[in-house]
């Protein structure tokens, strides 16, 4: 009886804990469920917008990121624009639950990349902030806002006339003396010599600090080029977008070395320009300023404006941004004339009758160099340096023919539509003609996009032309640029924040 009893009791029990946890696993469940409804209620005006897009098939969680998985930073680009082929004018891409759009109609990137409805970068670039901090490419709202509009005067051309060119000439002729050295040697690391004569040309502009990167055995250069290199690696592979996860993971304390120099460094050049600032704030004011005309850096004209954080922000910007953009870009010109010899010849001419063979050049000479900055502008065509760039939308904007929903991130390849033969017919064939004005003027200004459009364009855009073209001008003269490379074709491209060239820029130079 009395094990009858227990054996009741037993069943109960058991009947009851099942009972429980039943109990308990339909609530979650509900409790899952109604949050996931929720979650889409509040976005159903995403996704009604996005049905009529056309994109990819879209998995359940993962979305369309199945199309790059397992790809190496090569593929990466090359699938991307895979897709973006297979939908010419706009795509929708689900990556989770994140929605992109990638907008390839000149009118309708017109629209977004000048609506104040989609002035902000995507959460895409807090990587980014991570790495260079909250400078002008990655800062939002009105802290962008109130910077932009501080710092724009200071790249303006009468202050790049006045004070940048000198100094890009001077980086030039250093560099032009190390390329005479090495002329015939096919071996030179040519990125790592045009980044090192940006950077001290940057350094220099930025912060008036006359450091020779160029001859001097320093390695910030490869410094940069890592924290770009692990930041690409963290941004494409989703499972170390978490703290938890990156922490673990043995890359992130490489990343934290090379954040660590970049830092010590940005933080030394900016004191060094504060003490600079002061001494000559203090001969002014005992009247022992000897009156003649200094330099100039763009941190001097900002820096009123400015929390000593912010400069700091501001400097690791101009830096990552300028550095590798402008040598990157001269690079891929080198190729160009080395592949165009007949190009190289009409630029030698030009520069010949505007500047002569020995003078340095000068502000005024620049404007007059139209060719030269016509096969800039073809090879930026070529190979834009910045692949890609993102914004968010915060409310629909509507483009006309369709609308683009709040919460979405558009995204813009210029590696892409400056390649596309609806805009550029015959579009790899390097012809420097297709920026003559009248050419110009026939295609919609959103077809070109190389320093970007709209209110949060490149600022340093000028800035990079005037260097490359004061570059260009110092080499041609003096020495024949050759390449390995017969075709655009031939030549592999990879991602690291910026394009890369995969197998190098395979130039040399013989003496003229
Ligand atoms: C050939 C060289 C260069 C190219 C191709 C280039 C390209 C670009 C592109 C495409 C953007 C837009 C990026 C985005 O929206 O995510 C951008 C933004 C920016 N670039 Fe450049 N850039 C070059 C040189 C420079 C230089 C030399 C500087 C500075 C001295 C500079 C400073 C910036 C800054 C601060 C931004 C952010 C602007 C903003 O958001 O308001 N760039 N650049």
């Amino acid at each position: 009886m009395a094990r009858d009893i227990a054996n009741a009791n037993y069943e109960f029990a058991n009947f009851g804990n099942k009972y429980a946890t039943l109990i308990l696993s339909l609530t979650c469940l509900v409790l899952v469920l109604s949050w996931y409804i929720k979650f889409l209620w509040k976005r159903r005006n995403l996704y009604y917008l996005a049905w009529n897009i056309p994109g990819p098939f879209a998995l359940p969680i993962i979305g369309c990121a199945y199309k790059f998985l397992l790809s190496g930073t090569t593929d990466i680009m090359q699938k991307l624009i895979e897709v973006l082929k297979e939908y010419p004018d706009v795509m929708r891409f689900w990556f989770g639950p994140k929605l992109f759009i990638g907008v390839s109609k000149p009118e309708h990137i017109e629209k977004i990349l000048t609506s104040p409805k989609a002035m902000n970068k995507d959460d895409f670039y807090k990587f980014l902030s991570l790495a260079i901090g909250e400078g002008l490419l990655t800062s939002r709202g009105m802290k962008w806002k109130k910077h932009r509009k501080t710092i724009m005067p200071a790249f303006n051309q009468k202050i790049l006339d006045q004070y940048q060119v000198e100094v890009f000439a001077k980086q030039s002729q250093i560099f032009l003396d190390l390329l005479q050295k090495r002329v015939g040697d096919k071996d030179i690391d040519l990125v790592k010599m045009v980044a090192n004569c940006t950077l001290s040309a940057i350094c220099q502009t930025a912060c008036g600090l006359n450091i020779d990167f160029q001859t001097q055995n320093l390695d910030f250069v490869d410094n940069l080029d890592k924290l770009f290199e692990i930041t690409t690696y963290r941004i494409f592979n989703a499972q170390h977008h978490l703290v938890f996860s990156w922490n673990w993971y043995p890359l992130s304390k490489e990343f934290a070395r090379v954040f660590n120099n970049f830092n010590d460094f940005i933080r030394y050049i900016v004191e060094k320009n504060e003490e600079a600032y002061r001494e000559r704030k203090q001969r002014k004011a005992s009247g022992t300023d000897d009156g003649l005309p200094k330099t100039v850096a763009f941190l001097d004209l900002i820096k009123e404006n400015f929390t000593h954080e912010d400069l700091l922000d501001e400097v690791k910007i101009f830096i990552a941004a300028g550095t590798d953009t402008t040598a990157l870009a001269t690079c891929c010109i080198f190729i160009m004339l080395g592949m165009h010899q007949d190009v190289q010849e009409k630029v030698l001419d030009e520069v010949l009758s505007v500047v002569g063979p020995d003078r340095t050049p000068t502000p005024s000479d620049l404007p007059f160099l139209k060719y030269t900055e016509r096969v800039v502008k073809e090879s930026l065509r070529l190979f834009p340096i910045g692949v890609f760039f993102l914004r968010e939308i915060v409310e629909d904007i509507d483009v006309g023919d369709m609308i683009y929903p709040a919460g979405c991130s558009p995204f813009f390849c210029p590696f892409y539509i400056h390649r596309n033969p609806k805009y550029w017919p015959d579009p790899l064939k390097f012809d420097p003609d297709r920026f003559l004005p009248e050419n110009v003027a026939k295609r919609h200004p959103c077809t070109y996009l190389a320093f970007s459009y709209g209110p949060r364009n490149c600022i340093g855009g000028r800035y990079a032309i005037i260097n490359i073209k004061t570059i260009i001008a110092m080499v041609v003269r003096k020495l024949i640029i050759f390449t390995e490379y017969k075709s655009v074709e031939e030549i592999k491209l990879k991602l690291n924040l910026t394009i890369k060239l995969r197998d190098g820029p395979k130039v040399w130079f013989e003496n003229r």
